[in-house]
């Protein structure tokens, strides 16, 4: 047989939204950013074929065949679903499925080498590649289903655009199945668009998960000598990392010990919100409430884990803070051209330093915050006072160095500013159109908080509406619409497919929790569906939106804790109604599912409301 080689951020300018769906699935904060795909790979690969077709061509005729073009993106079926789980049945394939391992399945048995599913084993870099996480909006896609390959769409056409933009993996799980092969350029990822394929694949994990590997994070750390927090860890050392971070922040009896400094960023978040309705020509319409929202989200993470207040609810943000927000979109929109662009530009194009720079303003500002810390934490040990805190606990924790200290505080920070604003932005879109939803949040509101004083972290359990509301909104827009996973130490049986080591999965949230099956009427937001007694049982892997496992988000509580908290106290306050001018909003992938354009909303006034 002869062998085959071959190879937030919310606001980004108009002109960004164009390539904004080659960001699609990078996941929140840009945390999946992909390895430069324009770029030289720094290692080596080992006979990675290139896609499919070049290596049928390749297998068929020993003629080498050039590799497509970085930027084309197709996606395929896998030959026959063979996941009886799935299906309930062993769909039969008549194609030669050289791609698919056969391992179980009698009609694909000894039809293929392992190495002739994906090539041989990659290294981690070709996981972290954009592909699977890119939609196929440049792209073509082709079937690899039952029989000869066939272009399924021309390139260009409507179907992936369209799904790219709007699709979140929907169209390609409609069309393709729960499982499919998407390739970008060089690279290749197997997708997974159903809970129970991923269910399969999420109980493989090992002890140290793997996303990506962040090369365009790790790329600035490493230029500036300075130390990798818990997105861009790996392994035992990002394990030892996470040990000392769950500490104080994942137990929801832990996260509720911020329930008072959340508790006082809410209210500033009130005072402003009631300021800029005032100013509106009706007085009670809000403008681009996420921009609002994303301040608040700001303030509550940096409150927590500087401890102090950096200013983002005053009405004039103090230019210090103003300098680190704009840093933060900067990095954000130059990783966009650092990632597209190749390597080479980087010496004559301003990205890549701009890149670098703003990184570099982020780094200073949380160090700056932290070593202020750091001296009043001493005064006041000296002076026997007693220390809290989620920083005063990293410090004296002794387990991590100042510097690791740094990394992992910036990481944080940014991981728990867009996610929660824009869930918390689209939770408000919908409840004020959908009164009677919002009549029943607020009658349980009513039921459970009197109207003399404003909820807390204890009335949080007594109110199921108020939970279930942020799960939907959760459901219908996933904050990371796509997640990844490599795994880079064993390969991977799913159904009767077996994948080689480092294969990259991409694993369609947004697809799963929009699937019919588990959620009827997929597209309607209702919150009832959550309620005990309510709605049908949903398979348990079909809206995990803060991930799974060891490698689960970690800031969970303390971003729930801050949504309830505040979703309350605006409810409490105000019936949030939608603009009068009936401006319809969908969601686009920016980096984390945002809306397309501005949501504004009224707020009027409950009478007697505290
Ligand atoms: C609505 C709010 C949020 C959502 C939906 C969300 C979602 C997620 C998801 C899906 C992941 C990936 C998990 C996986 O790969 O299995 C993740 C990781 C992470 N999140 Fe969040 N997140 C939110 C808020 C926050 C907040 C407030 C913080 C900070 C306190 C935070 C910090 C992180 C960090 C550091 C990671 C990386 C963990 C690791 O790789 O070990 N997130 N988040």
């Amino acid at each position: 047989m002869p062998t085959c080689s071959g190879g937030a951020f919310p606001r980004l300018p108009a002109a960004l939204a164009s390539l904004s769906p080659a960001l699609r699935g990078l996941g929140h904060v840009g945390s999946w950013l992909p390895a430069d795909a324009g770029g030289q790979a720094s290692t080596r690969l080992p006979v990675a074929p290139r896609s499919v077709f070049a290596r049928r061509a390749a297998c068929g005729t020993g003629v080498a065949v050039p590799p497509p073009p970085p930027a084309t993106t197709r996606e395929e079926r896998l030959p026959a679903v063979t996941n009886p789980a799935e299906s309930g049945r062993r769909l039969r394939c008549s194609q030669s499925p050289r791609e698919i391992v056969p391992r179980a399945s009698p009609q694909l048995r000894g039809m293929g080498t392992r190495a002739s599913l994906l090539g041989p084993p990659q290294p981690p870099r070709v996981g972290s590649a954009p592909q699977g996480l890119w939609p196929a909006w440049v792209g073509w896609k082709a079937p690899l289903g039952c029989g000869p390959v066939q272009i399924h769409l021309q390139r260009g056409a409507q179907l992936p655009l369209r799904d790219a933009l709007g699709g979140h993996g929907l169209m390609s799980r409609r069309i393709y199945g729960p499982i499919w092969k998407s390739t970008f350029g060089h690279y290749e990822n197997i997708n997974i668009g159903s809970p129970v394929v991923l269910e399969q694949l999420l109980r493989q994990e090992g002890k140290y998960p793997m996303r990506s590997d962040m090369a365009l994070w790790k790329e600035h750390r490493d230029t500036r000598h300075l130390p990798y927090g818990p997105f861009t860890e790996e392994g035992e050392r990002w394990y030892r990392l996470r040990q000392v971070l769950n500490k104080r922040l994942l137990k929801p009896s832990e996260a509720v010990l911020y329930a008072d400094a959340i508790g006082e960023v809410v209210s500033d978040l009130m005072v402003r919100l009631r300021d800029e309705r005032s100013r509106s020509p009706s007085g009670v319409l809000v403008g681009d409430v996420a921009n609002l929202l994303y301040r608040f989200a700001l303030e509550g993470i940096s409150y927590i884990l500087f401890e102090t207040r950096i200013g983002c609810l005053k009405q004039q943000v103090p230019a210090e803070t103003q300098r680190f927000i704009d840093s933060i979109n900067l990095m954000f929109k130059n990783s966009i051209f650092a990632t597209v662009l190749p390597r080479w530009s980087r010496k004559v194009l301003p990205f890549w330093d701009r890149y670098l720079d703003s990184w570099d303003t982020i780094f200073a500002f949380g160090k700056t915050l932290i070593d202020r810390k750091m001296v009043e934490l001493e005064g006041q040990v000296e002076r026997g006072k007693e220390v809290s805190g989620y920083l005063s606990y990293l410090l004296a924790s002794g387990r991590l160095s100042l510097d690791e200290v740094y990394g992992s505080v910036a990481e944080l920070l940014l991981a728990g500013v867009d996610t929660t604003s824009n869930t918390l932005s689209w939770a408000l879109y919908h409840l004020s159109r959908d009164l009677g939803i919002q009549e029943t949040l607020y009658q349980e509101l009513k039921a459970v908080v009197p109207a003399n004083r404003f909820p807390g972290a204890e009335d949080i359990p007594k109110m199921p509406m108020l939970r279930a509301v942020i799960k939907e909104t959760l459901r219908v827009y996933p904050v990371v619409p796509t997640n990844a996973r490599v795994f880079y130490e064993k390969d991977i049986v799913i159904g009767d497919y077996l994948f080689p080591k480092n294969t990259l999965f991409v694993l369609a949230h947004y697809a799963m929790s929009h699937d019919e099956t588990y959620f009827p009427e997929p597209e309607r937001f209702l919150p009832q569906r959550w309620l005990r007694g309510h709605g049908s049982p949903h398979h348990p892997f079909s809206s995990i939106p803060f991930g799974y496992g060891v490698r689960a988000c970690v800031g969970r509580r303390i971003a729930e804790l801050e949504m309830h908290l505040a979703l309350a106290r605006i409810i409490q306050a105000f019936e949030v109604r939608p603009d009068p001018r009936g401006v319809e909003v969908t969601s686009v992938s920016r980096i984390v599912l945002v809306a397309d354009k501005p949501i504004n909303l009224e707020f009027i006034a409950r009478p007697g409301a505290p």
